[in-house]
């Protein structure tokens, strides 16, 4: 596919599930007007019909971008996940067809620690429970499985921005911090790494999962692990629902195995706010459940929404793919009087000989040219005389290879 931009009022964005005001104010400011903004996800079968004349896509952690989706996709050229989490998008599907991929790696990471904090302090005291109780009109004063954090032992399970942020908080209050990540990181402060979960389970009187959703952390705690916990210690699950076996889940808090627990993402989860939830945990009083709010806060959405339109803007104006989850990473001065041309293709030998062959056979000058490639794909980014694009831009996209072919004036 070979194009030319277009005016940047005719280029398509579609925001979907309530982005922050803040992305649309960022995308105006740069030119970009023409701008849908809807409050919910869509299904499947609805964004099949609607992506399909859409260039810039802005997608939350509950718009699923399949295979199938992204097959009816054909003038999509980036997607930004305004969020942290990239599982929700088939990402080499994306990358196969040139579609390169954004997200929030930071702006939530802080809300998200602070929640687990707040949680840690309220199940150590079991506080839902003793609400719940008041609610039905009981009143339970007592000290009896009420503890303070400090002193207490937290472990993290997912040592990555999130979970080493947590430690920091967590060592602040006077808790010992434990770890196990499967990459070997520097511990902050006193924090110490594990070489097993398993021992972190049977030492920790707190354990918060911080991991991404893949198919390692799959149901990572299931009954086994669960079984291997503390007896009397609490979970908590911020990360992803395909982490934590729920069934088993609500067994060890129903037998109060556990002490309790606060669980915000689910294996499945409501699509909007007005359908139902529906779980095994609903009911049972020391578990705190929140609707997937970890990272939902104003300060965090408002954040994301300039950094992830800011991330689509420089790459509609420039091709630049710094932080993108899915592409080589290319980071690109501005070019002022030149025509950009942004040449994507399989990964394989010769392409770029063959690039270069072409022009010089045509007597194109080259001014500038930035290479890189990630996996399946290559990206190749070459600055001519704008005179000279369009005749490059009509003999590359013959290139063995090419996924797509563009070019930014
Ligand atoms: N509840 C929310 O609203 C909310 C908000 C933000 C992020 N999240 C979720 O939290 C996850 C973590 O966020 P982050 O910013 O800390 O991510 P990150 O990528 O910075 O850290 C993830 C860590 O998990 C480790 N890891 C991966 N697989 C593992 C495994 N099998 N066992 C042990 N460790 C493993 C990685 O090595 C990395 O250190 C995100 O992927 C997202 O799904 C949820
Ligand atoms: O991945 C994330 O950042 C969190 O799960 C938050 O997702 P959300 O933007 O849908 O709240």
């Amino acid at each position: 596919m070979a194009t030319t931009s277009l005016e940047k009022n005719k280029i398509k964005f579609l925001l979907l599930e309530g982005i922050h005001p803040s992305a649309i104010e960022l995308l105006n400011a740069n030119g970009y007007t023409n701008v849908e903004h809807l409050s919910t996800a869509l299904s499947e079968e609805e964004l099949k019909e609607k992506i399909a004349d859409v260039h810039f896509i802005g997608i939350r952690s509950r718009t699923q971008l399949t295979p199938k989706v992204l097959e009816a996709a054909n003038k999509l050229i980036a997607v930004g996940c305004f969020c942290i989490g990239t599982n929700q998008v088939d990402l080499s599907s994306a990358q196969e067809k040139g579609i390169v991929v954004f997200n929030a790696p930071f702006s939530n990471t802080r809300s998200v620690a602070e929640l687990v904090l707040a949680e840690a302090i309220l199940l150590l005291r079991t506080i839902p429970a003793k609400n719940m109780k008041a609610h039905r009109g009981g009143w339970e004063k007592s000290a009896a499985n009420a503890y303070e954090i400090r002193n207490k032992k937290i472990g993290i399970i997912g040592y990555g921005n999130i979970g080493s942020q947590l430690s920091v908080m967590s060592e602040s209050l006077g808790m010992e911090v434990y770890f196990y990540d499967v990459v070997t990181k520097l511990p902050l402060g006193n924090a110490t790494q594990l070489a097993d979960m398993k021992s972190l389970l049977g030492l920790c009187d707190i354990v918060t999962l911080h991991v991404p959703e893949t198919p390692s952390t799959k149901y990572m705690i299931g009954p086994d692990e669960i079984a291997a916990m503390k007896p009397g210690s609490v979970l908590i699950n911020a990360s992803r629902g395909t982490v934590v076996n729920i069934d088993a889940l609500a067994e060890a808090l129903r037998s109060q195995k556990l002490l309790g627990a606060a669980i915000d993402v689910f294996p499945v989860e409501p699509k909007s706010n007005t359908e139902e939830f529906i779980s095994p945990l609903r009911g049972i009083d020391n578990v705190l459940l929140t609707p997937h709010i970890g990272g939902s806060t104003v300060e965090a959405q408002e954040n994301i929404g300039k950094e992830v339109a800011e991330k689509l803007v420089k790459y509609s104006d420039n091709g630049t793919t710094i932080t993108s989850v899915n592409f080589p990473e290319v980071g690109l001065p501005s070019h002022p009087g030149q025509h950009r041309i942004l040449h994507i293709h399989k990964n394989i030998p010769g392409v770029l000989s063959e690039i270069n062959r072409i022009f010089f056979e045509n007597n194109i000058n080259i001014s500038g040219q930035f290479l890189d490639t990630k996996d399946k794909v290559g990206y190749v980014v070459i600055d001519v005389e704008a005179e000279q694009s369009q005749i490059a831009l009509e003999k590359l996209q013959h290139v063995n290879g090419t996924i797509r072919c563009r070019v930014l004036y």
